[in-house]
């Protein structure tokens, strides 16, 4: 069997729209890291992860014990990594704190590890991972406010999608991407107005895309309080399949469960294994948004799934700016989960950069399948990992920090939360 002969981890910088949410505002660069996992015998397997300082500094941590593995070895991974990140014993229970440092590492190399595996079998990612339940996976349209450009010169276009502060230029952006994608769910970024103008955003798309679910996203920026003031509009005509992350904490959460009669969905307050046990208790959350990317990995996402079954849980898929890697990753991984009830998340149209061969995935009726080719089935673009990453090196951000950005436009923006 081959060993892993050498693994690189490369960040990159791609460009990315001023989005905004309830932190502030999108950089002109985001970040990520491009993992390579290399055999004795020339395959390289392919994985994607967060760029910030932390996650390149507990990937390195861990890159050299990854030599010499199997790729099969999954176990062998796992133990690397706890080890490299301080963690020895791989059997302790979940802390109820959460590890999501730990999760997001071992995440990183196991998609490139699994890739692998599918490369070796010459088989597709979800066939290594038990075989698909179906063919195409759903994702929602994620709709943001945005200004028309960034407020300093970032050294290439705006974006054409133009400014969406009024609720006629938010319609306009889900008509141009439910267009473009065919997507059926429309998800609203919000936390960035006040509810009711938000709420008022939400009944324009409703009128527009009268059968389309649609989904509210305040990330915690809302009070108790306010929730429960704002619910029977937010109620009104049915069409929210679910309410995600109106608060901020877990006992929030529960507190909304308690008068909330639609699902509460979470990517915020149930990030980790060890937070399940609270989670139930408090019955705080009824749909796991579930992100292989710091929930363990693939496998880690499909023990989730089932746990979710056991609890009654719902699961859908928690997204943040990414390239083709991550969606064939998420693409893969979803085509296998039988309970993944909900069309995910995706900021992928955002995106106009790729570092992958061919450029762009296609996500068309609202829906991808997984790439075919073995393992992921997308090929890096080396060209493209040089630009990107010249781009890491020459634009200065090392940490997202959507608070400091918005302070250019606001001097006295403030991040806290809740902010309703
Ligand atoms: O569903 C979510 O909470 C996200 O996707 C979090 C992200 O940070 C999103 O809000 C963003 O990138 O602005
Ligand atoms: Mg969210």
């Amino acid at each position: 069997m081959t060993r892993i002969a050498a693994v690189r981890v490369t960040p990159i910088a791609f460009r990315d729209p001023p989005l905004l949410n309830v932190q502030g505002v999108h950089e002109p660069w985001a970040l990520r890291s491009i993992i390579e996992v290399e055999t004795q015998d020339g395959r390289v397997g392919l994985g994607e992860s967060y760029g910030d300082l932390e996650t390149l500094g507990n990937l390195e941590r861990a890159r050299a014990g990854l030599v010499g593995l199997s790729p099969f070895d999954l176990n062998g991974l796992t133990r690397v990594v706890y080890e490299a990140m301080g963690t020895p014993d791989v059997g302790a229970p979940y802390p109820p704190q959460g590890d999501k440092a730990r999760a997001s590492a071992l995440a990183a190399f196991e998609v490139a590890f699994l890739d692998l595996q599918g490369q070796a079998l010459g088989l597709p990612l979800y066939e290594v991972l038990g075989g698909k339940v179906r063919d195409r996976v759903d994702f929602s349209a994620y709709l943001f406010y945005k200004f028309g450009r960034h407020k300093d010169d970032p050294g290439y276009p705006a974006d054409d999608w133009g400014e969406a502060l009024t609720h006629d230029q938010m319609v306009a952006q889900a008509r141009r991407m439910v267009d473009t994608y065919g997507f059926g769910s429309l998800k609203l970024k919000a936390g960035v107005f006040e509810p009711d103008f938000e709420i008022e955003t939400l009944r324009a798309l409703r009128r527009a895309f009268p059968d389309a679910p649609l989904r509210i996203d305040p990330n915690g920026g809302w009070t108790v309080e306010t929730t429960r003031r704002v619910l029977p509009q937010l109620l009104d005509g049915g069409l929210l399949e679910y309410l995600e992350d109106p608060t901020r904490t877990l006992k929030e959460m529960g507190e909304v469960a308690a008068f909330c009669p639609i699902p509460l969905a979470t990517n915020m307050v149930t990030i980790a294994f060890g937070h399940i046990p609270e989670t139930v208790r408090l019955n705080a959350v009824q749909v796991i948004l579930t992100d292989h990317h710091y929930w363990g990995g693939l496998r880690a996402t499909q023990t989730l799934a089932a746990i979710g079954r056991t609890f009654g849980l719902g699961i859908s898929m928690h997204s943040n700016s990414h390239m083709g890697i991550s969606l064939a990753a998420m693409t893969h991984v979803g085509a296998t989960i039988p309970n993944l009830a909900y069309a995910c998340d995706t900021h992928y149209p955002w995106q106009e950069d790729e570092v992958i061969e061919g450029g762009k995935l296609t996500i068309s009726g609202g829906s991808m399948a997984p790439p075919e080719g073995p393992g992921l089935g997308v090929t890096l673009d080396r060209d493209a990992l040089a630009r990107l990453h010249r781009n890491y090196l020459d634009c200065g951000i090392r940490v997202r920090d959507d608070a400091a950005e918005m302070r250019k436009y606001r001097p006295d923006w403030s991040s806290r939360l809740p902010r309703y």
